[in-house]
């Protein structure tokens, strides 16, 4: 009988889930949501990039430019992607697919996900408080406008994943999608007994 890591394997739910999409399509909000839901650990990689810098995402944007920023990200998500470990639950930034190669390195590592959430939504989502905590919409002259523009300069990018949702993104809808392309086994093994 084959063992359940092998099916997982042959299955393709052994890499790692990469969420990509604009700012405020719910990569962090449905990342945590679907790591609870498969046993994965979660990582939020603007998350991470703090954590490896001591600093804001914003200070970084803010002082050192985005170049700097993009350098470090992809830094980051190199080593998130290399870490030995259980298969993680990734939540990327808005723009992280479209520098570096990034997007055909998470294909490499796993299934990739398009949260493809309609502008309207996403600039309701973004209220002046979450407008504040990105930098590159905060320096925009309004976030609707913003978000039209940078869709159209990384839809590019985001149809390089493999899997994409629409209007409803949600965690029910989403496993679903999973289990249909057949990411649908839970990646962390029980204990053995
Ligand atoms: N499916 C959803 N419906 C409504 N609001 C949502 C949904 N997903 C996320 N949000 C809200 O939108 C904002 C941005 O979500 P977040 O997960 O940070 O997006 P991202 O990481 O893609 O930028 C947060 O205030 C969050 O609570
Ligand atoms: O769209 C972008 O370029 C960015 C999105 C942010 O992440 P979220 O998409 O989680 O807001 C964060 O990485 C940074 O502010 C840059
Ligand atoms: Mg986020």
């Amino acid at each position: 009988m084959p063992l359940l890591s092998d099916t997982i394997i042959s299955r393709g739910g052994s890499g790692h889930l990469s969420l990509v999409g604009l700012p405020g399509a719910g990569k962090t909000t449905l990342g945590r949501q679907l790591a609870a839901h498969f046993n994965r650990p979660f990582l939020d990689l603007d998350v991470a990039i703090e954590a490896r810098t001591g600093r804001s995402v914003r200070a970084i944007f803010v002082e050192d430019g985005e170049a700097s920023f993009r350098a470090v990200e992809a830094a980051v998500l190199r080593d998130a992607l290399a870490h030995a470990g259980p298969p993680l639950v990734l939540a990327t930034g808005g723009g992280t697919p479209c520098f570096h190669d990034n997007m055909a390195l998470l294909n490499q590592a796993g299934p990739t996900l398009w949260l493809d959430v309609p502008i309207e939504a996403l600039a309701a989502r973004l209220p002046p408080e979450e407008v504040a905590k990105r930098p590159l919409l905060a320096a925009a002259g309004g976030a609707e406008a913003w978000l039209r523009e940078t869709l159209a300069a990384r839809s590019k990018f985001y149809a390089q994943a493999r899997l994409r949702c629409g209007a409803a993104c949600t965690l029910p809808a989403v496993v679903a999608q999973l289990a249909g392309a057949g990411f649908a086994l839970p990646a962390t093994l029980p204990p053995a007994s």
